[in-house]
């Protein structure tokens, strides 16, 4: 079941939570969005009180906040590993009798691509979320990130697998949005996803498509902030 709301508190409970772990000497995967941000902001404290961490940014958003907030960065190319990357998520399934406990709905700010590369490289997957997130079937759009030549044949595609797309656009500007690696974005409704696993191979094998936001057996955990604490979930 979908619970509605999420509040800056839980958010930055949860962030403070999954900051806490990282140990000195780790690389860590920072991820995108507000919740990510509240990671983001208290490792920057942890490193003004002397902790030695390297930050592997996923997305120009997460480089900009982990460079004001003073976080040393590097990237994947040039580190041995990743010892733990802590993201957001815009769903997350929350029924632990299900195959798909801990899978996600990523890429609501069209980040996923870079996101689902730096998350699976990491040893452990740290989801930071509040409980607005949790819901035990996904039903959210898919974001698909898409080559831009490619968003009509992909969205026809789509449509055979039963998907409605719909191009994300800005906000304040006519046109689409641009994700950082140059490409576009269709937000993709197949209604209740009772298969995340399948659909997600079925996603991966278009042509044209660049990734798309469900992550299936990746996250390793979840920290949901609530008002008066943290849940902890383990895949
Ligand atoms: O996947 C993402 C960006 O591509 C974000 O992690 C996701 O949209 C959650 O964001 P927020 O914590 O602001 O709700």
């Amino acid at each position: 079941m979908k619970t509605e709301g999420g509040s800056d508190g839980a958010k930055r409970r949860a962030g403070d939570r999954a900051a806490e772990a990282v140990e000195d000497g780790f690389v860590v995967g920072l991820g995108t969005g507000s919740t990510a941000a509240c990671a983001i902001r208290a490792l920057g404290r942890a490193v003004d009180d002397g902790l030695e961490i390297r930050g592997i940014p996923t997305s120009f958003q997460a480089r900009k906040l982990a460079l004001e907030v003073g976080i040393p960065l590097t990237d994947l190319d040039a580190v041995d590993g990743v010892d733990v990357a802590i993201d957001g998520a815009d769903q997350i399934v929350d029924a632990p009798d299900a195959p798909a406990h801990g899978a996600l709905i990523k890429g609501g700010g069209g980040a996923h691509a870079r996101e689902k590369l730096v998350d699976s490289a990491a040893d452990r997957f740290v989801v930071v979320a509040d409980p607005s997130k949790l819901t035990d079937r996904l039903d959210n759009p898919v974001p698909v990130e898409v080559l831009p030549d490619a968003h009509s044949v992909v969205a026809d595609r789509i449509r055979e697998l039963d998907g409605e797309p719909m191009l994300r656009n800005a906000e304040r500007k006519d046109g689409p949005i641009v994700t950082d690696n140059g490409n576009l974005v269709l937000d993709c409704a197949f209604g209740a996803i009772d298969d995340p696993d399948g659909l997600a191979m079925q996603l991966s094998r278009l042509p044209g498509v660049v990734e798309h936001g469900l992550f299936v057996g990746l996250a390793d955990m979840t920290y949901v902030g609530s008002e008066d604490g943290v849940d902890t979930r383990r895949y």
